[in-house]
Order: structure tokens, then C-alpha cells, then sequence
């Protein structure tokens, strides 16, 4: 455990006293489920000081879920001590199959799992949560791309954008998995007034993860010694994969990834494609869109962002631009970032090639576009 999980742990005794068994705040939550599943079935270590902290997880039910609930629940994103309230929200009809969900978790036999609340109601699903991941939404098929989901995804985010609102802590952390996911996210801030703009992120750690994994693989080393993959843009194939200031870390020596490789026109084309249409690849081979690897992206999304970035790395998130690097402003746009305190900060004055200056700008250009017609279907 890390102290910045320590601090945690103490704002979170500010509001609410651990008294062992179900917290006082514990929401009435209507579901048949969440009663059936009581923590006093649960086993916790008996000199537990810490509060849980509530987290909430849309499409809980869906494929993604299924291993991110896991993650977060062994203490994979908020820390080996942090014990967790999971609230699950998925739709009517998946009710019976969250009902098996929460079995399992239960059947897991978890110590960091405090509650599980699970529930249709987005009033119950959002109630005082600190971290939300926004999951819930349709995926695409096979020869889509992922903006054609606007029309079917975008209203969830409005609908949950004014819940957050509502029922959240005004500090609650949200990252939206849900594709479109930067304009998603950007409709769910929105509706979202009283939480600032800053907390609302989308995930590109998944294009992120890839990129490092891509580099790694034809460097033959482990992915462990590769970092500063850069993520630009939409999380889409306009998005620009760009290694220019990543570096390999070998035997105490650290050398830029381009000086490594050697191949500057690898790093151009193939590499850049092959991270683009990634996701497409695994659909088209799967049959389904990637849920493991974009869980664990999720995690470390999520973890980066409560516990930190490591002095001189940075990872990228989908943040509200404010037009660093000639980014479009008011557009939830990938960027290099550091995090402190829980706040993530865009790294400033890396030098922007010609070649990625154009990149940017296709990809941009394409958040202004999906921003236009989010707009459009929210107000039809
Ligand atoms: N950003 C990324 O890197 C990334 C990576 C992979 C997938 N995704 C996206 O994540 C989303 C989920 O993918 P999946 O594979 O888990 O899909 P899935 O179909 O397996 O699960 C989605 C779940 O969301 C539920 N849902 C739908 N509307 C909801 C609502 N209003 N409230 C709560 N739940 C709702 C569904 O009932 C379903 O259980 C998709 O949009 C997919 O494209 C994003
Ligand atoms: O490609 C998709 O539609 C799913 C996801 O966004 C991914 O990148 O794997």
C-alpha cells in the first residue's frame, strides 16, 4: 500500500465511520439481489479501520464487467487495503444474469468486499459513489465504426451525466468506457454541472497498454521497461498512437524508443495503424469487441488517477482540453498526463513534429464533428 492510498483512507473516515458489518449510510437499494447478498456473509479481517469506498460499475452485467468487477474487488485499483461497496447498475432485462454476478462475487469470497449493491436504478447506483466507471453501453460489430454508437449510446451518458449530478459526491472520479467514449464523456459532464469539468475522463489507457505492448514485442523485451507511449485525440482510428517520447529502460540506461528501434518508418505506418484499428482487430476475430484487456485498462486508468503517476512517466486519459497543443477546447481529448493528489495535470512543451502536428489535427477535427451531432440527437 502507498500513503497516497493513505490519504484516502483518511477522507473517507472524515464522512463516514467503518462500525463493522453494513455502514449507517448504507442506501436502502431495491433490489432483490443486493438483500440476498449481505456482508455479514461476508469474511473481512476483524480490525477493519478503514471505510469502504463506493463504487459504482454501468453494464455491470456485460462482458467488460465481468472481469473488471474482480479487479477492483481483489484491491487491484484502489489499494490492497481499501475495502470496496460495489454498486452494479445494468437494465431491466439483465437483472437475472447480474444475479449470477453477484453470486460469483460472493462465491470469490473476497475480504475488500464490504457490499455489493446491485440495481436498475440509477438513483440507488449512484448514490454517494466516489469512483464511477461508466461501462454500460453497446458495443460495436463487425464493420462499424465506433461513432456509428452515438445514436444508440449518447443518451445513456445524458441520463447518467444528470444522476452523477444528483447523487454522487462532488469529488466522485469518472471514467467512461462506453464508446463513443470522449464524446460520451463529454455529454455526461454536461449534464453533470456541479461536479467540475476535470473529473470526468474517458478511457485511451486500452490504446495506451497496446501501444506499449506493440513496441515492446518488436523490441523483444518485456512491456515493464517500456513508457511515455503518448495517446492523441479520440479514442478511434483518427487516434494518434505517437512513441516520439517514449523510452526503453534496460540494465539502468534509459534510451528513447526511437533511438532504440531505429526504424523510423515501422514507427510511421505499421505501428501507428496497427494501434488504430486494434479494437477492430479483435472484434473481427472474436466475434466481440475486447473486454479483458480493456478491464485491466480500466484499472490502471482508475488506479493512476487515485493513487498517482510515477516521478517522470505519464500516461494518457481522455480530459477536457483546453486547448494545449492546439487541441479543440471543450472536447474530451487523449493527452499525455501526470497525477498528483488525484488531479492529472497535461504535460507541457514536448515538441509536436510536423508529421504529428497533422495527426492532431484529423483527430481533433473528428471530436468536433462527433460533438455536433452528440448535440444534435441529445436536444432532437
Ligand atoms: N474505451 C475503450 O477502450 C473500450 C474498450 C472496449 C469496449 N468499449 C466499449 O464499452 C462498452 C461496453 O462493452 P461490453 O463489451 O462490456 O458490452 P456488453 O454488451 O457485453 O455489456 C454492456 C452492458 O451494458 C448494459 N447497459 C446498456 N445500457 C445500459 C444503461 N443505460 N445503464 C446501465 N447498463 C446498460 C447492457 O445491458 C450490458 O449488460 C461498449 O460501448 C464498448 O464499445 C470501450
Ligand atoms: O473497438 C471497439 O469497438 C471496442 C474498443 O473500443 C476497443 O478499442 O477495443
Amino acid at each position: 500500500m502507498t500513503s497516497r492510498f493513505n490519504k484516502i483512507e483518511k477522507q473517507q473516515l472524515q464522512v463516514q465511520t467503518f462500525q463493522g458489518g453494513r455502514p449507517s449510510s448504507t442506501p436502502n437499494c431495491s433490489s432483490k439481489v443486493s438483500e440476498k447478498y449481505s456482508c455479514k456473509a461476508t469474511v473481512y479481517p476483524r480490525k477493519m479501520t478503514t471505510a469502504p469506498l463506493r463504487v459504482v460499475v454501468t453494464g455491470a452485467a456485460g462482458q467488460i464487467a465481468y472481469s473488471l468487477l474482480y479487479m477492483i474487488a481483489k484491491g487491484d485499483v484502489f489499494g490492497p487495503n481499501q475495502p470496496i461497496i460495489l454498486h452494479l447498475l445494468d437494465i431491466p432485462p439483465m437483472m437475472g444474469v447480474l444475479e449470477g454476478v453477484v453470486m460469483e462475487l460472493a462465491d470469490c469470497a473476497l475480504p475488500l468486499l464490504h457490499d455489493v449493491i446491485s440495481t436498475d436504478e440509477p438513483s440507488d447506483a449512484f448514490r454517494d459513489v466516489t469512483a464511477a466507471f461508466l461501462v454500460g453501453a453497446m458495443p460495436r460489430k463487425q464493420g462499424m465504426e465506433r461513432k456509428d454508437l452515438l445514436s444508440a449510446n449518447v443518451k445513456i451518458f445524458k441520463v447518467q451525466g444528470e444522476a452523477l449530478n444528483k447523487y454522487a459526491k462532488k469529488d466522485v472520479k469518472v471514467l467512461v468506457v462506453g464508446n463513443p467514449a470522449n464524446t460520451n464523456a463529454l455529454i455526461c459532464a454536461k449534464y453533470a454541472p456541479s461536479i467540475p469539468k476535470q473529473n470526468f475522463t474517458a478511457m485511451t489507457r486500452l490504446d495506451q497498454n497496446r501501444a506499449q505492448a506493440q513496441i515492446a514485442e518488436r523490441l523483444g523485451i518485456p512491456v515493464s521497461q517500456v513508457s511515455n507511449i503518448i495517446i492523441w485525440g479520440n479514442h478511434s482510428s483518427t487516434q494518434f498512437p505517437d512513441a516520439s517520447h517514449a523510452v526503453v529502460e534496460e540494465h539502468g540506461q534509459t534510451t528513447s524508443v526511437p533511438e532504440a528501434l531505429q526504424d523510423a518508418a515501422w514507427l510511421n505506418s505499421v505501428f501507428v495503424e496497427t494501434v488504430q484499428k486494434r479494437g477492430a482487430a479483435v472484434i473481427n476475430a472474436r466475434k466481440m469487441s475486447s473486454a479483458m484487456s480493456a478491464a485491466k485498462a480500466a484499472a490502471d486508468h482508475m488506479k493512476d488517477w487515485f493513487s498517482g503517476t510515477i516521478a517522470g512517466k505519464f500516461v494518457s486519459m481522455g480530459v477536457i482540453s483546453d486547448g494545449s497543443y492546439g487541441a479543440p477546447k471543450d472536447v474530451i481529448f487523449s493527452f499525455p498526463v501526470t497525477i498528483r493528489g488525484g488531479k492529472w495535470q497535461i504535460v507541457q512543451d514536448l515538441e509536436i513534429s510536423d508529421f504529428a502536428r497533422n495527426l492532431l489535427d484529423i483527430t481533433g477535427k473528428e471530436l468536433e464533428e462527433e460533438r455536433q451531432e452528440a448535440l444534435q440527437i441529445i436536444e432532437a
